[in-house]
């Protein structure tokens, strides 16, 4: 059964409340909707930001859904309270289709972006110009080094991992990841915003990964190349890990939810980075359904086909 305990702690007040009060979250997609949701949650002021306003939108409705569904796990039998909760949170929530002016005077960046190295330096490279010297900068990054992100910034010890899991406001995990120069002042509050949002922190060196993704990313890919192989459907792979180890989705619905394309993205560049290791191999299958834009829960179409919302 899930546990719910994380997310009523996110309320307890925390000296870091102190530190970081405002927070700016780059992508509103997928991750960065779920970051700004559980900082605006626990009492910060928060702007999302998207080059689409249509991403935007959408991430606003799904931010008032979940907090719909947080609320009625915290404030079961006061429904009027949960209202109150929802529409607090949603009034410290602003977006912004403009990145500099939302970093320029803000204390926390957590960047959810493309997982692609030149993008995610071609973004922090212009927000390290405009934001203020004691502003944090931190990356949601699933498999790309914190140390060659920070190359394309100068505050390289203001500068660390937070990375986060999907679903945001559900999973308990947060890995706060220290790069070569991250101060120990820069480490300590991203710990401390970590709790304060209602995670169970972590540490991680800086390796491919991480933790969590060292393990899961394998074994997704083990997933989907017994199934290209014809060795067992998707239903009954899925049905196997699921009942016979005991996950709560099977690996290929967990590789839709998390997107086809973020699954691509990290193969190959990990694959890149270390050619020889034979569990980082493109996927022809993966590769396929990607160049066809099935990407999995969020087109509507991967290795199932959903609703598209
Ligand atoms: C790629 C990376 O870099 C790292 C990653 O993120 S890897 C991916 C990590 N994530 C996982 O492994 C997820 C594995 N899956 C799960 O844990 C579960 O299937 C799941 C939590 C996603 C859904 O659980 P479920 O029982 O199948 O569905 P559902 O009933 O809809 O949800 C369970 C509860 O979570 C809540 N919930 C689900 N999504 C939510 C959201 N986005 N916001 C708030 N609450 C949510 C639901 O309201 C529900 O609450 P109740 O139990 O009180 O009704
Ligand atoms: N999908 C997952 O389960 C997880 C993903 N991550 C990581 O989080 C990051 C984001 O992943 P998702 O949210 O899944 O991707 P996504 O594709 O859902 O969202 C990314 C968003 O960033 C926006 N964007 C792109 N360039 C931008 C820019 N220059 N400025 C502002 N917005 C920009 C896009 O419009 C898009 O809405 C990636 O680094 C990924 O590896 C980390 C943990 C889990």
């Amino acid at each position: 059964m899930m546990q719910f305990k994380v997310i009523s702690r996110s309320f307890s007040a925390s000296s870091v409340q102190q530190a970081i009060k405002n927070v700016t979250v780059i992508g509103g997609g997928l991750m960065g909707s779920g970051i700004a949701q559980v900082a605006a949650q626990a009492g910060q002021n928060v702007t999302l930001v998207d080059v689409s306003p249509e991403v935007l939108s959408k991430a606003q409705k799904s931010i008032e859904t979940n907090l719909g569904r947080v609320a009625k796990k915290i404030y079961k039998d006061k429904p009027q309270e949960g209202e109150k909760f929802v529409a607090e949170a949603l009034g410290r929530l602003k977006t912004s289709t403009n990145a500099l002016e939302a970093s320029k005077s803000t204390d926390l960046v957590v960047e959810a972006i493309v997982e692609n190295l030149d993008v995610k330096h071609k973004v922090f490279k212009q927000l390290d110009d405009v934001a203020d010297q004691h502003t944090i900068f931190a990356s949601n990054t699933s498999s790309l080094s914190i140390n060659d992100i920070a190359t394309a910034i100068k505050r390289k010890d203001r500068f660390g991992g937070l990375h986060f899991f999907n679903p945001v406001p559900v999973m308990r995990l947060l890995e706060v990841v220290r790069g070569a120069e991250t101060s120990d002042q820069t480490y300590n509050t991203m710990m401390e915003w970590g709790k304060a949002v209602g995670k169970t922190c972590i540490t991680c060196k800086d390796t491919p990964g991480f933790v969590v993704n060292r393990l899961l990313v394998p074994y997704i890919a083990e997933a989907i190349r017994l199934f290209e192989r014809g060795d067992a459907s998707a239903r009954d792979i899925d049905i196997a890990m699921k009942l016979g180890a005991g996950y709560p989705m099977g690996p290929l619905e967990l590789a839709d939810y998390v997107g086809l394309d973020t699954n691509k993205f990290i193969l190959d560049g990990w694959h890149k980075k270390y050619p020889n290791e034979p569990l980082f191999n493109p996927i022809p299958l993966l590769n396929k359904l990607v160049s066809e834009g099935k990407l999995g829960v969020k087109t509507g179409q991967g290795f199932y086909t959903y609703d598209k919302k």
